[in-house]
C-alpha cells in the first residue's frame, strides 16, 4: 500500500431527519448530481438512495433514509425499517433539523429512540439557516442543541445555497474509518433500486429451488433502463451468480422452466413495484466461491440489505 492509501478513508454515513428537512437537497450538492427527488412535499423519498462521493483522500457513502415517520401501513413500516437498517449499517449518523423551526417533538423523538440507541458518532446538521428571521437565534439553538446529546459536531448549513457544505464534508471524513475506496469511481448511483430489486429476483430463486440451493445465488441487476419508444416499460438486466456448475443447472431447469418461472414471478412483483411494463432478461453465471469475494459482495449490496 502507498502512503496516500494508507491516508485513505471511507465508510457509510446516513443521513435522518424528520421529511422536508432537506436530505435530498444536501447529498444533491455535494454528490453534484440530481440523484433522488427533490420536491417541496414531505414523503417524495422512498427507497434508500446512495451517493457515492469521491475525493482524492476519501470516499463517502451516503443512504440517504426516508424522513422517519411514525404509521402502520406496510409501506411506513418499510421505509422505517430501511431507516433503521442505514443507521446501523452507518459509521456517521447525520441528524438534520430545521433552522427556522428549531427541536420539534419529531426530532426529540429520532434522537431518543435512534441515536441515542445506536450509539454512533453523530453529527447535527441544521439546516436552512438562510430562512431564520433572526439570525441571532442561531447561537441559542446551538447551545441548545449540544445539551440535548454528545454530537460530535454541530454544523449550520443553507443546503439550498451551498453554505457550509464543504465544511461538512471534511468533518464527515474525520469520522469515516481508515480503508481502501469501496466502490469503483465510476459507481453509478441508481444502486439502491438495482439492490432492492436483485433481492427481489433472489428472492425467487428462494422461494422455488430452496431445496437444492439453499443459499448460494446472489443476484446483480445490471441495468435499469426505460423502454426507448414505450416510456411506460423499464428494460432491466440481471445476472444470477452461482457457485456450481450443477447448480446453474438448478435455477436453469429442463427446458429452461425453471428460470421461466423465477422470472415470471420476479417480473409480476417488479411490474408492481415501479408500476410500469417490466422485460426482464435473466443470465446465469457460474462463479466459484463468489461468497467469499468480499469485493462482489459489496457490489451485490448484501451489506444494505437486512
Ligand atoms: N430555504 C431553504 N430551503 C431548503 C434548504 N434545503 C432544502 N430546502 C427545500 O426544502 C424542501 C425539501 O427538501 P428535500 O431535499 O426534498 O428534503 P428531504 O429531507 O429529502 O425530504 P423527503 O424526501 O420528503 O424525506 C425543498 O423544497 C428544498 O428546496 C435550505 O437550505 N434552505
Amino acid at each position: 500500500m502507498t502512503q496516500e492509501n494508507r491516508n485513505f478513508r471511507a465508510g457509510f454515513v446516513a443521513l435522518i431527519g424528520r421529511p422536508n428537512v432537506g436530505k435530498s437537497t444536501i447529498m444533491n450538492h455535494i454528490l453534484g448530481t440530481k440523484l433522488s427527488i427533490v420536491s417541496p412535499k414531505p414523503q417524495t423519498t422512498r427507497m434508500r438512495i446512495l451517493g457515492v462521493k469521491h475525493d482524492k483522500d476519501a470516499q463517502i457513502i451516503f443512504l440517504d433514509t426516508p424522513g422517519v415517520q411514525k404509521g402502520k401501513d406496510l409501506l411506513t413500516k418499510v421505509v422505517m425499517e430501511s431507516a433503521v437498517g442505514s443507521m446501523e449499517e452507518a459509521d456517521v449518523i447525520v441528524l438534520i433539523i430545521e433552522a427556522d423551526k428549531g427541536w420539534t417533538k419529531e426530532d426529540e423523538q429520532i434522537l431518543e429512540n435512534y441515536i441515542k440507541k445506536l450509539n454512533k458518532p453523530t453529527i447535527l446538521v441544521i439546516n436552512k439557516i438562510d430562512k431564520m428571521k433572526d439570525k441571532r437565534m442561531l447561537l441559542p439553538l446551538i447551545e441548545e442543541s449540544a445539551k440535548k446529546y454528545d454530537f460530535k459536531e454541530i454544523i449550520p448549513m443553507s443546503a439550498i445555497k451551498g453554505e457550509n457544505i464543504d465544511r461538512f464534508v471534511e468533518t464527515l471524513k474525520q469520522y469515516l474509518p481508515p480503508s481502501p475506496p469501496l466502490f469503483p469511481e465510476d459507481q453509478i448511483t441508481d444502486l439502491p433500486l438495482r439492490f432492492y430489486l436483485a433481492e427481489i429476483i433472489r428472492e425467487k430463486i428462494f422461494q422455488n429451488t430452496r431445496q437444492e440451493l439453499p443459499y448460494s445465488a446472489a443476484v446483480e441487476v445490471e441495468s435499469i433502463q426505460e423502454g426507448e419508444k414505450n416510456k411506460n416499460l423499464v428494460i432491466i438486466n440481471a445476472t444470477i451468480y452461482v457457485e456450481k456448475e450443477n447448480h446453474k443447472g438448478i435455477i436453469i431447469g429442463k427446458k429452461g422452466q425453471m428460470l421461466k418461472k423465477i422470472g415470471q414471478q420476479a417480473r409480476e412483483e417488479l411490474q408492481q413495484i415501479l408500476g410500469k411494463k417490466v422485460h426482464l432478461n435473466l443470465w446465469v453465471k457460474v462463479k466459484p466461491r463468489w461468497k467469499e469475494d468480499i469485493r462482489l459482495l459489496k457490489m451485490l449490496g448484501y451489506q444494505y440489505i437486512s
